[in-house]
């Protein structure tokens, strides 16, 4: 009944902003557009005094908070949406009422299994900010220690984040009605389906989900904290455990100042271009060094410590999104903006391909001279004006003419770029990213490729190979055992494949030697190291003949 009475409300809202008007009615099928033609709705005009954003941003307004917050997303994806949809979408504004204090104390009393009176020293009913999914209170915790009847106003200070009673049904309702859509779109809209509505919905499904558990905020929170403990460029506000549970967060109140109050900014003299530097530095580490990157950078969660403004030091708080890359995706990333950079389009196409991001049949000449196309205007422009977020989207979106799929934790990446690179040019117009990134990306890149990297991953490796080591005879003597209980037919098969193979290990053989090389020396390293340690002469003959092995094995 509930869900019939919300179709009906979309319904009314669609007909009043006649959204209709939004569907790409040629590619539907002619049943659909004569039904599309006959319905009701077009007895309504279209609002002729609104353009096609300013509709559905007001449509999405009066359908209420999953749906603003819908569209907020939606607005972060200027490689899907067109840029008049965009610019209206980011206008979007989650203006909740707060919900009654009462609720809320009931709601933390119930998590907490304790009274307001007996948690806190002071609890403030009136919230300091509310949001579709939770609201904020300030609050104070008891001095710990002392006697809690008789307090002294010396706990430490606090804020407690609720999440809004009942919100997780609306959720699912709302979240069911836009896949409902979706899956029109898929089913009816050759257009439709490239902008992948069913991944974006699901997607959503995924970050409405993660923030509405705040014990998955709170852990994001604590790993950002220690990723950046004793950092000079980053604070994290402490978690209190002891007072966290999925509904309701406890964590240690700042006072920084908002990243968009410039003015305040200014007036203690903080250092601009350092700042917009820093936050720079800061999505680069996240990105690149720690692999676990805060994915909501919007100016309301980002504050600047009033200690030291000559070196600012950055706030962040809300942690309900985070993205992080797999290794390959780190280099590749990193591999294609050192190239973008460097106008070398034909190894950005190669990168695409070489990661599978875009399928392995992509003819790499077509492919950079298209990305030479969009991209070369952007070298028209001093490099300091250049946008990296742009960039990306631009690459992304000449890839995905090339059929590359949509890649979610490329998105984040891109939309928390696109974030931090609107917040340092506000901060400091003539903020320079490429020469901030540059030196960054190429250390990192030595670090990752050079030698004592390569020693550590042999660390890391070796316990493994080692321990499959004793397999390796016994799998060897099966495979040539079946080998010779081959018929013909599949001998010549197999000298074709023979012949393949060759090839293969003549293109292989460089990366083969290092590989015996770096094999030998752990190897002995680790039984010297068994030696030395165990003192037991079976595990130096054991280790020694597991080494030697090791190196038939790669030899073969
Ligand atoms: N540790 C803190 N110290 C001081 N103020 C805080 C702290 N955490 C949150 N706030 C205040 O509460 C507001 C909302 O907090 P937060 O962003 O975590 O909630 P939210 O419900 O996820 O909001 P939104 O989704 O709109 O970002 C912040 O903008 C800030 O003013």
């Amino acid at each position: 009944m509930a869900n019939l009475w919300r179709l009906w409300k979309i319904l009314f809202v669609f007909t009043r902003y006649r959204l209709d008007s939004l569907v790409p009615t040629e590619q539907l099928p002619l049943s659909l557009r004569i039904a599309l033609w006959l319905a009701p709705w077009r007895l309504n005009p279209v609002p002729s005094r609104l353009n096609r954003g300013e509709r559905l941003r007001l449509a999405l307004e009066a359908l209420g908070p999953i749906f603003i917050k819908f569209g907020q997303i939606l607005s972060t994806r200027p490689d899907l949406i067109p840029d008049d949809i965009v610019k209206e979408l980011k206008r979007l504004q989650d203006d909740v009422p707060p919900f009654a204090s009462d609720k809320a104390m009931a709601l933390i009393e119930d998590q907490l299994g304790q009274k307001i009176s007996d948690l806190f020293a002071e609890f403030s009913a009136e919230p300091l900010a509310s949001a579709s999914i939770a609201q904020v209170h300030a609050a104070r915790l008891f001095a710990s220690g002392k006697d809690r009847s008789n307090d002294d106003g010396s706990g430490r200070e606090v804020v407690v984040k609720v999440v809004r009673p009942g919100i997780e049904h609306t959720i699912e309702r709302d979240l069911q009605l836009l896949e409902t859509m979706a899956r029109l779109l898929v089913k009816y809209s050759e257009d439709g389906r490239r902008l992948k509505p069913l991944e974006v919905v699901d997607d959503y499904r995924h970050t409405i989900y993660g923030e509405l558990n705040l014990q998955i905020e709170a852990s994001n929170a604590t790993q950002l904290k220690r990723n950046f403990a004793n950092s000079k460029l980053l604070y994290m506000p402490e978690v209190i455990w002891e007072y966290t549970r999925s509904k309701v967060m406890v964590s240690e109140r700042i006072y920084g100042i908002p990243v968009a109050d410039i003015d305040a900014l200014q007036a203690q003299n903080t250092n601009m271009k350092l700042l917009a530097e820093r936050g720079v530095e800061i999505f680069f580490t996240q990105v690149f060094r720690d692999s676990f990157f805060h994915a909501d950078m919007h100016p309301g969660n980002i504050f600047v410590s009033r200690n030291n403004p000559q070196a600012p030091q950055y706030i962040a708080i809300d942690c309900g999104i985070v993205g992080s890359l797999t290794e390959e995706d780190q280099n590749y990333l990193a591999m294609n903006l050192l190239a973008f950079f460097n106008q070398d389009y034909h190894q950005v196409a190669q990168l695409h391909i070489d990661s599978g991001w875009v399928p392995a049949t992509t003819k790499v000449h077509e492919f950079s001279a298209a990305i030479r196309s969009v991209c070369e205007p952007i070298f028209d422009k001093p490099l300091a004006e250049i946008s990296f977020g742009q960039v990306l989207i631009q690459l992304f979106s000449t890839a995905r003419r090339f059929n590359m799929e949509v890649q979610p934790q490329l998105v984040l990446l891109q939309k928390t770029l696109l974030n931090i690179e609107g917040l340092g040019r506000q901060l400091y117009p003539q903020l320079d990213l490429w020469s901030t990134a540059k030196p960054y990306l190429e250390r990192w890149m030595r670090e990752r490729f050079g030698p004592k990297a390569a020693f550590k991953e042999l660390k890391r490796q070796l316990p493994g190979w080692i321990e499959k080591a004793p397999q390796i005879p016994g799998l060897v003597h099966g495979a040539l055992s079946r080998l010779n209980h081959m018929d013909e037919n599949q001998q010549a098969l197999q000298k074709e494949i023979a012949a393949l193979r060759q090839e293969l290990a003549a293109q292989k053989a460089q990366k083969r030697q290092q590989a015996l090389a770096t094999l030998a020396i752990g190897s002995g390293l680790f039984t010297w190291w068994q030696a030395f340690a165990l003192g037991l002469p079976e595990v130096v003959g054991l280790s020694l003949a597991g080494a030697g092995m090791l190196l038939l094995i790669v030899r073969a």
